[in-house]
């Protein structure tokens, strides 16, 4: 999902009229409310910041179309991060008015936030999210008062279920139509007598007053929950998660692979194509880059869809889950001390799991970082030494040829490499790290609906942002063969590809194209007819290091600029061409 996330900041929306803020908390069900409003897929996951930049959507209430905007979480207005200045800066652009998003199970410090909106004098209704989880954790919530407190309505909802949304916006239509605000300063209502009082204090005392107790236990959710933040049970839980998701991964990867995608572009796709082709276009250049050695519709989809696919779809049906359950930040707590050996936080763990699917999104998910050492950190790691799922997927395929304790080796090497550049680039990085700072969620069964909704988002975004540039990077090979070009460059390369790296020749290919996609710098190894362990291992380990795609070139420049773009780039091939080749001499000396 090279570009799924990608940031679009324009300066203009920030003067749009007619605007409506959907604000809150982190991780109180904003971006659904914003699919449930305007029927346009966000991603929602089960923890504070997934939302970083904001997206922005049409709604229409009544005859009157509002852009309704899906701010990043906040916990107050005083931004602490890049995210949070976002939605500083949308409440200071005079909005229409404001959906706050409150969670019922987190009143205090949701209720500051209402407070601290409260104040601005812009429209607005209360969301009163997540009722179900209250409910569960033996709660309920005395709405009038609060709204009272609040000095605007207050709607309970489940934005998961899509209920009380009709109520939502019928409210929000009548604040919309009203010429009264939330609350000026008018002394009488509840919010302004107080004005004088600690906000904090005041949040305090009013969830304690609207918080009614309804029944004693709390639910085995709860208690699990709560259970794997400790040690024991904790980091046996979590070993255990982690092992079952790769089994899922790998191995029902494996099995995709070799009985139903294997035998379907072998059998079935391949020869379909490679007879209409023949029939229609005759032998030459053309023929060759569509059905060719290097042809998009053979090597295309054999590398994509028996190679690569089964093991992205995999990594998203786990990591899905581990996002929507809350399981994420509870590993990031128990793994907090081996983080900040990495010289980041806890929490940053979240951000660098996301870099296994794509760097994209890890790295514009590192905006939630609440210093700028701490960004860099996140992004140089990702680019370092995380492969992304449809690199993974190449390299699965290509040990499968050899050995499984390959492919263990593999992701040993690449955590020892993580380890060594996070502890020199936290020395070499000026500025610090704040100490861990995470939201633990409540433990949720993840929504089915919203659940598959996601799945199929990511998918979709993987055919879109992802499959096109490896096309074009296959298209790209198939022209280098055909017109002679690659012979010639295999030449000025061959001293680092066979003889440092020991390489044969024709990996070339791997090194040209894997500056297109990552995976592209695996995928042209599995077509190499004789390649011994070390060879596959030695370029496996390039492939894993290398430069980050074009894509994550991209995005590095933008969110950081050009010159760490190339500081990044330049370095790590230079560590993965130093790694691998010192894999080899080293092989070759002791066996
Ligand atoms: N049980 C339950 N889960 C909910 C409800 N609303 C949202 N969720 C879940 O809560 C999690 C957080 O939802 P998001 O929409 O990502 O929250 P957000 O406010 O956009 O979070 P950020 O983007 O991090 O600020 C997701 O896993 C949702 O599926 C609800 O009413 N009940
Ligand atoms: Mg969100």
């Amino acid at each position: 999902m090279a570009a799924c996330h990608e940031i679009n900041e324009d300066p203009k929306l920030y003067q749009k009229s007619n605007k409506i803020l959907l604000m809150g908390n982190p991780n109180v069900g904003k971006s659904v409310f914003f699919s449930n409003l305007t029927g346009i897929r966000v991603v929602s996951s089960n923890y504070a910041g997934t939302t970083v930049s904001y997206t922005e959507g049409t709604m229409k209430l009544g005859n009157e179309t509002y852009t309704l905007i899906d701010v990043p979480g906040t916990y107050s207005l005083e931004a602490t991060s890049k995210a949070e200045e976002v939605a500083v800066r949308f409440i200071n652009s005079n909005p229409a008015a404001i959906i706050c998003v409150l969670d019922a199970t987190n009143l205090e410090r949701n209720i500051k936030l209402g407070l601290d909106i409260q104040r601005y004098n812009i429209p607005v209704v209360y969301a009163l999210n997540m009722v179900d989880v209250a409910k569960r954790r033996g709660y309920d919530i005395n709405l009038r008062l609060l709204a009272r407190e609040l000095g605007a309505p207050v709607i309970p909802t489940i934005a998961v279920k899509n209920e009380g949304i009709d109520k939502l916006t019928e409210e929000l239509q009548k604040i919309l139509n009203s010429s009264k605000t939330t609350c000026g300063n008018c002394a009488s209502c509840p919010g302004c007598a107080k004005l004088g009082m600690n906000t904090w204090d005041r949040a305090r005392e009013i969830a304690a007053r609207v918080r009614i107790k309804t029944e004693g236990k709390p639910s085995f959710l709860d208690r699990l929950g709560n259970s794997m933040l400790k040690p024991w049970p904790g980091i046996p839980i979590a070993l255990l998660t982690i092992i079952v998701s790769l089994g899922v991964i790998i191995g029902a990867g494996k099995f995709l692979q070799e009985y139903i995608l294997g035998p379907l572009v072998g059998d079935v796709l391949v020869p379909f194509f490679k007879m209409i082709i023949s029939y229609i276009v005759s032998e030459g250049i053309l023929h060759n880059v569509l059905i060719g050695e290097y042809g998009i519709f053979t090597i295309g989809l054999e590398w994509i869809i028996e190679s690569i696919l089964p093991f992205v779809f995999l990594f998203y049906v786990v990591f899905s889950f581990l996002e929507d359950s809350g399981i994420l930040p509870r590993l990031s707590v128990l793994f907090d001390s081996i983080m900040r050996k990495m010289g980041v936080q806890g929490g940053s763990m979240i951000t660098i799991l996301l870099g296994y699917g794509c760097a994209v999104p890890a790295i514009i998910g590192s905006r939630t970082a609440t210093t700028k050492k701490e960004r860099l950190m996140i992004s140089a790691i990702v680019c370092f030494a995380v492969p992304c799922i449809s690199q993974t997927g190449a390299l699965i395929s290509l040990f499968a040829g050899f050995s499984p304790i390959l492919l263990v080796l593999m992701f040993l090497l690449s955590f020892a490499v993580m380890m060594i550049v996070s502890s020199v680039l936290s020395r070499i990085i000026k500025g610090k790290v704040d100490p861990m700072i995470i939201e633990i969620p409540n433990l949720l069964m993840p929504n089915g609906k919203a659940y598959a909704k996601k799945l199929m988002l990511r998918m979709k975004n993987f055919f879109l942002d992802a499959e096109v540039p490896m096309l074009i990077s296959i298209v790209i090979a198939a022209l280098l063969k055909e017109t002679g070009l690659l012979e010639k460059i295999a030449v000025y390369l061959e001293p680092i590809v066979s003889g440092w790296l020991g390489l044969p020749r024709s990996a070339v290919i791997a090194l040209i194209l894997g500056i297109i996609r990552r995976e592209m710098a695996v995928a042209p190894l599995l077509e190499i007819e004789g390649l011994t362990a070390l060879q596959a291992f030695v370029g496996g380990t390039v492939a894993l290091l290398y430069l980050p795609c074009l894509s994550v070139f991209g995005i590095l420049s933008k969110e950081f600029n050009t010159k760490t773009a190339l500081a990044i780039s330049l370095a790590t091939t230079l560590n993965a061409l130093l790694v691998g080749g010192l894999i080899n001499q080293l092989a070759h000396l002791f066996m």
